[in-house]
């Protein structure tokens, strides 16, 4: 891509060459540095420029991008001081960063920070060093067995950490040292490792026909050669994995790199060792868990191409890669793509741009599409490639209702009967049963039995959970965490703190007690310590190890439990209960029907159980019908009435301030200078439903926009005459929201 860059647009002042440099800071416009003599830059590499006092790192940018303001006074022009080391950027994320800035309107400095997520790249590498044998070296003039088994190991050529060659013959590192004292060894630089290259012709895939129809339409989306978006809609366990690593294997038969973007990378070992399975090599990882030195070194090897595949979270996004050539996103539904923190994003939205900025598909992968992703495969601007069945001819499993007004659970318990009595069943079959809840901890709520009082976060609107496996109250909100009182914190009433409500943690109590005998695996993020223990845990499920699984939302995306035959969803109603969100139907169906579609995979029968206290709300319904498309008729049909995304567009902005006084006050002085139109509203502003986080309160306004309205020109316009913001209050702009609260 470098080679298609225009010459650096410069200008001559006073005889100087100045570059464009956007720096990665809250700001929107790039800056002219000179070029000092005998540097050489080019759009998209990394400079270290002086800016106020500090030093700070800059990309050479191809153009001026931002309101230079005054022409600056040639005499106050800095000088770049250094050029980095670092790959420079491929054009395309330059482009890439310029759109995803005019889009969410944050600062452009900000969207090239996401393009320098490894800090380890810009930091002096200090190459490691290691031994190897000199070849035709006289003996040491003392041998010992410990120095002969040294040159033995090391007579083979490699290199090695000094430690390492001293591990692998049982010396110590002393010796080692003595060897290259005496010139038998020799210190070099340990070249880096390069990741191995997936072979798309590893592994033939033998596919039925519906699968094999699939295949074809994908490998066809890569032949084209040029941008498309493609919706794999499959049911859970039709093998879209297996159907879309094909779309991959051409790819890099085409010699282009791919990137397969998951919503929880965490948790994908399973997916890992499937995609060994069929490439014979692992693809390389990028997420939150690697190391600053991991990080630093898969970024160089997406700049480069040496990385053929990456398999990453969504900001696997902003890696530079030198020549993609597919994304694909799976579950593609999932609302962890939104990132909602400094710019924000929809991951999946940005992988359809970055797919028709570099000219080549884009697929989209899920059981449970977002509606916004449906109205695309129906209007035909995605192409629609189903898989309707599973891959095992299991039948999807048959959701059965629990309604909690007519069998409740005993008092205390949070299992009603009929569940009871499916979980008994299921382990008399020697089969696995999962129970879901999606929430983190023992208790939501803590109740003082004696002044009523309900236990609170200090900082924020919001209830302390209770984690009883750690003894604390924790806010999920900020982080505050308290231990377990003994008493009211109010009233000073000992013992009469009382738990309300379940958590998982509960659950699993209530599992243990009812079934002394059974293997029980609790998977919660706030319960395991790492990335390791994570995926022995999965392994240990996927075994057979484990005889009921409890898990928070973590255990409903992806997996693939052979022998899981029942599901039981402890609370159906969880997720409704959001009040202004317009995606709370549709993301209770999507979570339910995956949790659910984890049963029967590989078994002839799977079943489902659904505890609510509403089993004639349509959600319900879909989920007990199994008639997804009656469900996605309705829910299209609300959002085209109520101009919601995908028919309209909504932008919240969100005022917060340490005084509850000032946040309001400004938010509705915000309110009162919105441009007049006559096709967008301005609803508010309110309060926050979570009125305060983090000590700051909350004040919000919602902006509906027709489709066809450009509403960020709109919001430009706007927030540019807004006066200034004082103090702390903070002014957030979320376009496209998913949080609404
Ligand atoms: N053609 C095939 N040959 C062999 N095994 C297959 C094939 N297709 C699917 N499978 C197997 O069937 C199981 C389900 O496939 P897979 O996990 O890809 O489904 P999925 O559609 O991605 O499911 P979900 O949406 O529930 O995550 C896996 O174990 C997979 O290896
Ligand atoms: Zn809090």
């Amino acid at each position: 891509m470098q080679g298609l860059f225009e010459p650096l647009e410069t200008e001559t002042r006073e005889g100087a060459q100045l570059a464009p440099v956007v720096l990665a800071v809250a700001l929107d416009q790039t800056y002219d540095y000179i070029v000092p003599a005998g540097l050489e830059v080019e759009p998209g590499c990394f400079v270290l420029v002086p800016f106020g006092p500090q030093s700070r790192i800059g990309v050479v940018w191809d153009k001026s991008v931002g309101e230079p303001g005054k022409p600056v006074d040639p005499k106050k022009l800095k000088v770049i001081t250094a050029r980095l080391d670092a790959p420079p950027l491929p054009e395309i994320s330059l482009r890439f960063a310029e759109w995803i800035a005019k889009y969410t309107l944050a600062p452009l400095g900000m969207t090239v920070r996401m393009l320098m997520s490894a800090r380890a790249v810009f930091e002096p590498q200090k190459p490691r060093f290691g031994v190897t044998i000199v070849g035709g070296a006289a003996e040491p003039p003392r041998m010992t067995p410990a120095r002969q088994r040294a040159l033995e190991i090391a007579a083979d050529g490699a290199i090695r950490a000094k430690a390492a060659l001293a591990a692998a013959s049982s010396c110590s590192t002393g010796v080692v040292d003595g060897l290259v004292a005496s010139g038998n060894l020799v210190e070099v630089a340990i070249p880096e490792k390069r990741p191995p290259v997936p072979d798309p012709c590893h592994r033939v895939t033998e596919f039925s026909p519906e699968q094999d129809a699939a295949v074809h339409a994908l490998r066809s989306a890569v032949d084209g050669a040029n941008f498309s978006v493609s919706l794999l809609d499959g049911v859970t366990g039709s093998g879209k994995t297996e159907v879309y690593f094909e779309a991959v294997a051409r790819t890099l038969e085409r010699g282009h790199q791919a990137l397969i973007m998951l919503p929880e990378i965490a948790l994908t070992d399973q997916f890992m060792r499937r995609f060994e399975a069929r490439f014979g090599a692992p693809p390389v990882e990028w997420h939150s868990a690697l190391s600053g030195p991991e990080r630093g070194r898969v970024w160089k090897q997406t700049a480069t191409g040496e990385a053929r595949v990456v398999v990453g979270a969504r900001s696997a996004l902003f890696l530079p890669f030198s020549d993609l050539g597919l994304i694909i996103v799976d579950e593609e539904h999932d609302a962890g793509y939104k990132q909602d923190d400094r710019v924000h994003y929809q991951a999946r939205d940005m992988a359809v741009v970055r797919g028709s900025l570099g000219a080549f598909p884009v697929i989209l992968a899920s059981a449970t599409p977002a509606i916004e992703t449906h109205v695309n495969a129906r209007t035909g601007r995605y192409r629609h490639v189903v898989l309707p069945g599973r891959f095992s001819g299991a039948s999807l499993p048959d959701v059965t209702p629990i309604d909690l007004r007519v069998t409740p659970p005993d008092k205390g318990k949070w299992l009603a009967p009929p569940l009871v009595d499916a979980i008994t069943k299921t382990m008399a079959d020697g089969q696995q049963s999962l129970l879901f809840l999606n929430r983190r901890g023992y208790a939501p709520l803590t109740l003082c039995r004696s002044c009523g009082h309900r236990i609170d976060c200090p900082q924020c609107t919001a209830w302390l959970v209770e984690h009883r496996f750690r003894g604390k109250l924790h806010c999920h909100h900020c982080g505050f965490s308290i231990p377990l009182p003994e008493k009211c914190p109010k009233c000073a009433e000992p013992g009469s703190l009382v738990a309300c409500g379940p958590g998982v943690e509960r659950v699993a109590e209530e599992v243990a007690e009812r079934f002394p005998g059974a293997r029980v695996a609790l998977l919660s993020s706030d319960l395991i310590p790492g990335l390791t223990e994570m995926r022995d845990m999965i392994r240990n499920i996927e075994a057979g190890g484990i005889d009921i699984v409890i898990g928070t939302q973590m255990v409903a995306k992806g997996h693939h439990f052979p022998n899981l035959a029942t599901v039981g969803i402890v609370d159906g109603d969880l997720g409704l209960a959001q009040g202004a969100d317009p995606r709370a139907g549709e993301r209770t169906f999507q979570l339910l029907h995956q949790v659910t579609g984890r049963a029967g995979r590989a078994l002839t029968e799977g079943r489902g159980y659904v505890q609510t206290h509403m089993p004639e709300h349509p959600v319900m319904q879909a989920i007990i019908s199994g008639d997804r498309e009656a469900f996605l008729e309705a829910e299209i049909a609300n959002r085209r009435k109520g101009l919601l995304p995908p028919y309209g567009r909504l932008v919240a902005l969100v005022v917060a301030a340490r005084d509850k006084e000032t946040a309001q006050l400004v938010a509705r002085d915000i309110a009162h200078r919105a441009p007049r139109s006559e096709k967008i509203e301005v609803l508010g502003p309110a309060e926050a439903p979570l009125a305060v986080i983090r000590g700051r309160h909350r004040w919000r306004l919602l902006v509906k926009a027709p489709r066809e309205i450009d509403v960020q020109a709109y919001l430009r316009a706007w927030l540019a005459d807004l006066p200034p913001l004082k103090g702390d209050i903070k002014l957030t702009v979320d376009i496209d929201p998913y949080s609404f609260l």
